[in-house]
């Protein structure tokens, strides 16, 4: 029995669904034997600290999305849990990375989850990538870890949101699956044109969606 320390970030898409960070927090407290939540900060996340918190992705064919999707400009809420085993519940909460996977167990990733690896949460893997990502970030933003203070910030956050918006994403996950069926259909009209790669073509075919 260790009481560990585990980085939890909010991701952008969980930003937007505004119950989801709220969710996630109450159900982490209950898990956690001896759970105590940190922080709780709404940050915007610049390219140099996401290439660190994902070093061990670099060179990966999906960094350049991962980068890009927790870059956005929605911003992540910032956590930092403590408690007994920390990174194993909270890892067994959120549920498995991929949503398509996560729907298929009871977990966080999977009820509010749209698709892929657009999963909602980041939890820390181990108790020593809990110590690495929490000094990571509290350094970047200078977070000052204080219960009292994580606790008045989540009161408010709860305040202003708690019940004001729904939970069940499913109408979201239907848009979404047609559009990344369209998507394909787009990326095999511009390889006729092209010999720019998918990520590159599906970069074009996003802005011209939010044109
Ligand atoms: N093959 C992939 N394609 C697209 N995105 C991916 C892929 N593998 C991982 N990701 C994205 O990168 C993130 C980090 O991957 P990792 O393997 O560390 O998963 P994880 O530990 O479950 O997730 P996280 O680090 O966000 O908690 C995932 O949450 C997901 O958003």
């Amino acid at each position: 029995m260790s009481v560990e320390r585990a980085l939890v970030l909010a991701k952008p898409d969980a930003v937007c669904i505004r119950q989801a960070p709220i969710t996630a927090v109450e159900t982490l407290l209950k898990s956690i034997n001896g759970g105590k939540l940190l922080c709780f900060e709404h940050h915007v996340v610049p390219t140099e600290l996401a290439e660190q918190h994902y070093e061990e992705h670099k060179g990966k064919g999906f960094f350049p999305k991962l980068l890009n999707f927790i870059c956005n400009p929605n911003g992540v809420i910032v956590m930092v849990f403590e408690g007994v085993n920390a990174v194993k519940t909270i890892r067994e909460v959120f549920g498995p990375t991929f949503v398509e996977k996560a729907i298929q167990v009871e977990c966080l990733r999977g009820k509010f989850g749209s698709c892929g690896g657009i999963n909602c949460f980041h939890s820390s893997d181990s108790a020593e990538s809990g110590a690495r990502e929490t000094k990571l970030w509290t350094d970047y933003f200078k977070i000052e870890l204080n219960e009292e203070k994580a606790k008045k910030d989540f009161d408010e956050y709860k305040a202003k949101y708690d019940g004001k918006y729904k939970s069940d994403v499913s109408k979201v996950r239907e848009i979404v699956k047609k559009i990344r069926a369209d998507s394909e259909e787009y990326v095999n009209a511009m390889k006729e044109l092209s010999d720019c790669d998918d990520f590159l073509i599906k970069q074009l075919l996003a802005s011209i969606i939010l044109n």
